[in-house]
């Protein structure tokens, strides 16, 4: 059986296409693939904080994340659009599974670095493996919210992406990242000039020289870890455009994909 993780993110999840869940349910029944999903939705937990008048602030792409501000994203990411995606899998002939990190301990979380700044930001310490693949077996294309839980019950909002990246991770399965944009782009403000391959060490200079920033922040980090942590796949596409769904479906090489690059193969 052949995996593949999809991140489908805040930013896209209005605007995917139909043919996104036909492909991906036909790809499970028919042809022998297992999809499995993870989520984000920081736009949709952006305006629920708004109307609840809760103010928000992001730290390098991380929400700066309150008590009062958890309950919202775990309402938001585990309820709304968690089971959002669930259904339109079941319009698109598809059977969907639906699940948060809490669900029996899917994700396990720590607090994430600069947590003193963050607040309740986790970072997976341990992705229960063993819980996805009774999902797996019965069938189902699980969907997960990128929640996460510690062994004392503590909560812990997690980066859509940096959950997508630990389940590629525990899985060594493909790594997709559906959002917005074509890819890493050269010059974001001008909207062209797409990088079609990063290695980890020009990945990791955009970030220093900040040639990235906000939410793709997270998600080249994400990307950066699935690489080095043995995940041989890892594209970034624009889930909009259903041309470029198509291609990445088809094999061809779309968007940006990020490698370990030469020089890591001599470390
Ligand atoms: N160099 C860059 N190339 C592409 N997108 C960038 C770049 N720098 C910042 N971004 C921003 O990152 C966003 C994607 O991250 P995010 O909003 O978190 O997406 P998602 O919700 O799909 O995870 C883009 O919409 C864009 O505004
Ligand atoms: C810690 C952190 O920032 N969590 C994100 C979780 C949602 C997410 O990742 O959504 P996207 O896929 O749209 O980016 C948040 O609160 O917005």
């Amino acid at each position: 059986m052949k995996t593949v993780v999809f991140k489908c993110g805040g930013s896209t999840l209005d605007q995917l296409p139909n043919t996104f869940y036909e492909t991906v349910a036909n790809l499970h029944k028919n042809e022998g693939y297992q999809p499995v999903i993870v989520h984000g939705g920081g736009p949709l937990i952006t305006s629920a904080l708004s109307q609840f008048n809760v103010s928000t602030t992001f730290v390098d792409g991380l929400r700066v994340t309150t008590n009062e501000v958890l309950d919202i994203v775990e309402m938001v990411l585990s309820g709304t659009v968690n089971k959002q995606i669930v259904r339109k899998f079941h319009q698109n002939g598809g059977v969907a599974h639906g699940m948060s990190g809490v669900d029996s301990a899917l994700l396990q979380a720590r607090p994430a670095k600069n947590a003193e700044k963050l607040g309740f930001v986790g970072e997976v310490e341990h992705v229960n493996s063993g819980v996805l693949q009774t999902m797996i077996e019965s069938g189902a294309i699980p969907v997960i919210s990128p929640i996460g839980i510690d062994d004392n019950g503590q909560r812990y909002n997690l980066n859509g992406d940096t959950a997508a990246s630990a389940v590629a991770q525990a899985l060594q399965a493909p790594l997709c990242f559906l959002s917005d944009v074509p890819g890493v782009m050269y010059d974001q403000k001008e909207g062209h000039g797409v990088y079609e391959q990063l290695t980890i060490q020009q990945a990791e200079s955009l970030i220093d020289k900040q040639q990235v920033t906000g939410g793709m922040i997270p998600k080249l980090r994400a990307a950066m870890k699935a690489v080095k942590h043995g995940v041989t796949n890892v594209s970034m596409i624009d889930g909009t455009n259903v041309n470029d769904l198509e291609d990445y479906f088809n094999g061809k090489s779309i968007g940006t994909t990020v490698e370990r690059g030469e020089e890591m193969h001599h470390v």
